[in-house]
């Protein structure tokens, strides 16, 4: 048996005449090259299917068409390269086209103090659409800090005070005692409570960016929120970070608000919404904050 007698379904009428926003593929699994590194990836990728007589769109074409993101890297020209592709394969069936490839940047990270280094990894989706002719792309980044909370430092320092207090009543303050005793559990009778938290950002790129400026808001966001996580750690990065969080004390409210301003200056971005997670060591559920600019294309 050769194609030619292969029964076609999706060349058949549909049963139901009815055009469709999104048909394609969920989640398939590739190997991309993005800013040099050759990452695991899923990738989503549809078309409409205008022609509402025609039973189904031809998924192959569209799988196919996928190809060449092994050999290049992912670049705005690429992704509508791929579009265009996904678009003239189904002439007269499609009007838009769409991609989504999720994967996990690595970016290389050096410790604070010691000339030690490890990677960090940041989850992103890459959205290219071409709709109408009009081509758009979209990134989403996933950005890990540490926080700590500036209500609880407070409440912490008012307990080391009151020890202070009690320790010292009606003693004469002598230096080295006083310098000894900082260096006590008593010291430090209280601690602020921190918290891992995440940054996920959803960028609009303008039309005239050239490269995917992944490392670039990356960079930018960790520089707003002040305390990025680590990778490698001995104690001296370990102290290095406890001051840094001690001098960086923050609200959910006060990191969307940082955040928002970096992405406004950032490089290629021309809209944005982002959302901030500090999941609490004091409650069991999470602090969120969100933000937004020109919230028309976001
Ligand atoms: N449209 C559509 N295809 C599906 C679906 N599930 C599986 N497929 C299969 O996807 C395969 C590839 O479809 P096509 O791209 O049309 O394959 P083809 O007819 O050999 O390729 P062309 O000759 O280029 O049209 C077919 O074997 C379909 O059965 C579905 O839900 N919708």
């Amino acid at each position: 048996m050769n194609s030619l007698t292969l029964p076609d379904i999706a060349a058949q009428a549909a049963r139901q005449a009815l055009p469709l926003e999104w048909v394609g593929m969920h989640a398939i699994a590739l190997p991309v090259l993005l800013d040099g590194q050759r990452l695991s990836a899923k990738a989503d990728a549809g078309v409409s299917l205008d022609d509402g007589e025609a039973r189904g769109i031809h998924m192959s074409r569209l799988y196919l068409a996928l190809e060449t993101l092994e050999q290049r890297n992912i670049s705005p020209t690429l992704l509508h390269q791929i579009l265009e592709h996904f678009l003239d394969s189904h002439a007269g069936l499609s009007n838009n086209a769409y991609l989504k490839i999720h994967t996990d940047l690595l970016l290389k990270r050096p410790a604070l103090i010691s000339p030690l280094s490890g990677w960090k990894s940041y989850p992103v989706t890459i959205s290219a659409s071409l709709k109408n002719r009009m081509f758009h792309v979209e990134l989403e980044i996933e950005v890990p800090y540490s926080s700590t909370c500036p209500c609880s430092a407070a409440l912490a320092r008012q307990l080391i005070q009151q020890q202070f207090i009690e320790d010292f009543a009606n003693k004469q303050l002598n230096h080295a005692e006083v310098l000894a005793w900082l260096g006590t559990p008593q010291g430090i009778v209280a601690t602020p409570h921190s918290q891992r938290s995440t940054a996920q950002l959803h960028v609009h790129l303008d039309e005239f960016v050239d490269e995917l400026p992944l490392s670039a808001i990356i960079n930018d966001a960790e520089a707003a929120l002040g305390t990025a996580v680590q990778t490698a750690v001995k104690r001296a990065d370990e102290q290095a970070f406890a001051l840094a969080n001690g001098q960086n004390l923050m609200f959910c409210e006060d990191a969307a608000r940082r955040l928002n301003l970096a992405l406004r200056r950032s490089p290629g971005v021309s809209a944005f919404k982002l959302r901030v997670t500090h999941a609490e060591s004091l409650h069991a559920h999470d602090a969120v904050a969100e933000s937004h600019w020109h919230r028309e294309q976001a």
